[in-house]
């Protein structure tokens, strides 16, 4: 790519460590304009950071999120999102996956309309899984990338590749591999500015990209912040205004109540929203961590038919369509059981069930996790959506308030709910911290979001295990106490276990469960269980 070089403080950009191999990926050029973005934007990123934090002590001293008074007229007022690009007015089926260099030939080709590639939630940055992915994302938009297997298969692109979509870390992440003058860079930053560096030109040639999921918003000056990085992109190489196109997760419980404010602030680029609900229900936990009123029952219990949930991802279908953008679904954590036809039967049951939900409520698309499930997802869609997206179905017959969306279903703990919640957390965070960042547990998709569910929901039902709204103490649905003490137990079983496995991570079970405990027995539930971690990743 012809970026003239001069236009770059080349060398500002320090790396921790050692490099040799990623030369053409950290090129001067790269550095240079990496370290542009964290000048120009990383002050702004800090003080968003606080404000969630300034707003976070005040749901824990008893206040609620809501809508906001000051955005009345952004939301009362008619106005759309840009025109979206051809390549997605059909997103029917997208399939995600981590940066890994088969994954993501193996997701090109899957058959879906978009792949995902994801340096966030199924992602463990260490500084090879991101680099290496970057490499494999370049490689992939020049269309040479090829993979041979240890067993000797070849893998290429097929003729017809999925368009591709880049999810970089949220804005809460640094990465202690770079930094500029001193301090750490967002990860977000690191993993944007690599990509568009090195892909957006020839993106752009093809009217393919460079496109985007943006995750873990909290707040429209977020995705106002992205916004402005995207157009100083956008300025520094060249490209028309709004070439850079994004779909933002709404994930977070604060998020929702600004789904309007949201879209304006990215309203020359923004092609949709997303029901992220793993992250979403992890964030129901978190934000509402100081009311006891408002616990919830086991995970699995936790489903997208529960009152607060149907309401949100209805929400995001009127607003999504009122404002021309595209409503998207989310993820079913099922995945293909092997070698038992009847699990597999059932399994691939209940994500034909949740599809066929999302596209009769007004979705335009969904995500799969897994390739065997892109004929799934498009058999329902194909056949309940015959056109491209369903932009007209407006949804006005939707009435969605403040207290329905923090309204906490009802349920019920068992201790097999409990024991799953510690056993899911341990071996995904000692896997974590063995560099894999998503999964398979009990024929479970487990990535960063749903682990994060767990844990919290762990650190939810002990704090507030003496008492819970009505002064009654929590119990398990048989009626046992909850208690700190079946946790440690729960953990020390489940640590022995992992330790003398074949389970991905088996050997960092000890730092995992020594986390778990900490930070299940911290007196405040703490933001994200990849921040501690991170600090233990090689
Ligand atoms: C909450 C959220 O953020 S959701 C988004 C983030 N999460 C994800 O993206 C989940 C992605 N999915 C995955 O990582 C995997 O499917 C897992 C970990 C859940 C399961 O992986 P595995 O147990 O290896 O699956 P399995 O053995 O059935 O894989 C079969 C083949 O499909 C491939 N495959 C599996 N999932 C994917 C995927 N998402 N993308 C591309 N290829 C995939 C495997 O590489 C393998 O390829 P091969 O036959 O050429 O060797
Ligand atoms: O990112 C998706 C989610 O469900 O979380
Ligand atoms: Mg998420």
């Amino acid at each position: 790519m012809a970026v003239p070089q001069e236009r770059f403080d080349i060398g500002a950009v320090e790396i921790h460590a050692g490099h040799t191999g990623y030369e053409s990926i950290l090129s001067p050029a790269a550095l240079g304009f990496l370290a542009q973005l964290h000048r120009r934007f990383d002050a702004t990123r800090r003080l968003l950071l606080r404000a969630r934090r300034e707003r976070q002590a005040g749901y824990d001293a008893g206040g609620l999120p809501d809508f906001r008074a000051d955005t009345l007229a952004i939301r009362e007022s008619d106005w759309t999102v840009a025109p979206i690009p051809a390549a997605l007015q059909d997103r029917r089926v997208e399939i995600t996956g981590p940066v890994e260099r088969k994954m993501i030939i193996n997701a090109l080709n899957s058959g879906a309309k978009v792949f995902m590639a994801d340096f966030e939630d199924s992602s463990a940055p260490t500084f090879a899984n991101q680099l290496d992915g970057q490499v494999n994302l370049r490689d992939a938009v020049n269309g040479t990338i090829e993979y041979r297997s240890p067993e000797g298969k070849s893998y290429r692109l097929n003729d017809k590749p999925a368009v591709l979509v880049v999810r970089p870390r949220g804005w809460h992440l640094h990465d202690k591999h770079f930094s500029v003058d001193g301090e750490p860079m967002a990860g977000a930053l690191v993993d944007f500015g690599l990509f568009v560096l090195h892909n957006a030109r020839a993106l752009h040639s093809r009217q393919r990209g460079p496109y985007f999921y943006l995750p873990k918003l909290e707040a429209m000056e977020e995705a106002a912040l992205w916004d402005q990085v995207m157009a100083a992109a956008e300025d520094e190489l060249q490209l028309p205004v709004g070439t850079m196109k994004a779909t933002v997760l709404i994930e977070t419980l604060p998020a929702a109540f600004q789904m309007h404010e949201i879209l304006h602030a990215l309203r020359c680029r923004a092609v949709g929203l997303n029901c992220g609900r793993w992250d979403y229900i992890f964030s129901y936990l978190k934000t509402l961590r100081g009311h006891r009123d408002r616990l919830l029952p086991e995970r699995g219990q936790v489903q997208m038919t529960a009152p607060f949930l149907k309401a949100y991802s209805e929400l995001l279908i009127q607003t999504c369509h009122r404002r021309g953008a595209f409503a998207m679904g989310g993820m079913a954590a099922q995945i293909p059981i092997k070698g038992d036809d009847a699990a597999n039967d059932a399994a691939l049951a209940k994500v034909r069930a949740d599809k066929l939900r999302e596209v009769q409520a007004g979705h335009d698309g969904t995500w799969v996790a897994h390739p065997a499930l892109v004929p799934v997802a498009q058999e329902i869609f194909d056949q309940y959506m015959p056109a491209p997206n369903q932009l007209s179905v407006l949804r006005k017959d939707v009435e969605v308030t403040r207290d329905l969306l923090l309204a906490a279903p009802s349920g019920t703990i068992s201790r097999a709910g409990f024991d799953n919640n510690v056993e899911v957390c341990l071996r995904y965070t000692a896997a974590w911290l063995d560099g894999l960042g998503c999964v398979p547990i009990h024929h479970l998709m487990e990535d960063a979001a749903t682990a994060e569910i767990a844990r919290a929901q762990l650190w939810q039902w002990l704090h507030h295990a003496d008492a819970a709204a009505d002064g009654a103490p929590l119990e398990f649905s048989d009626h046992a106490p909850i208690d700190f003490a079946l946790f440690d137990h729960a953990v020390a079983t489940h640590t022995h276990r992992l330790r003398d496995s074949q389970h991905p991570g088996a050997a960092r079970a000890d730092a995992a469960a020594a986390l778990l405990t900490a930070m299940t027995h911290a007196d405040r539930l703490g933001d994200f269980l990849t921040l501690p971690a991170y600090d233990q990743l090689a």
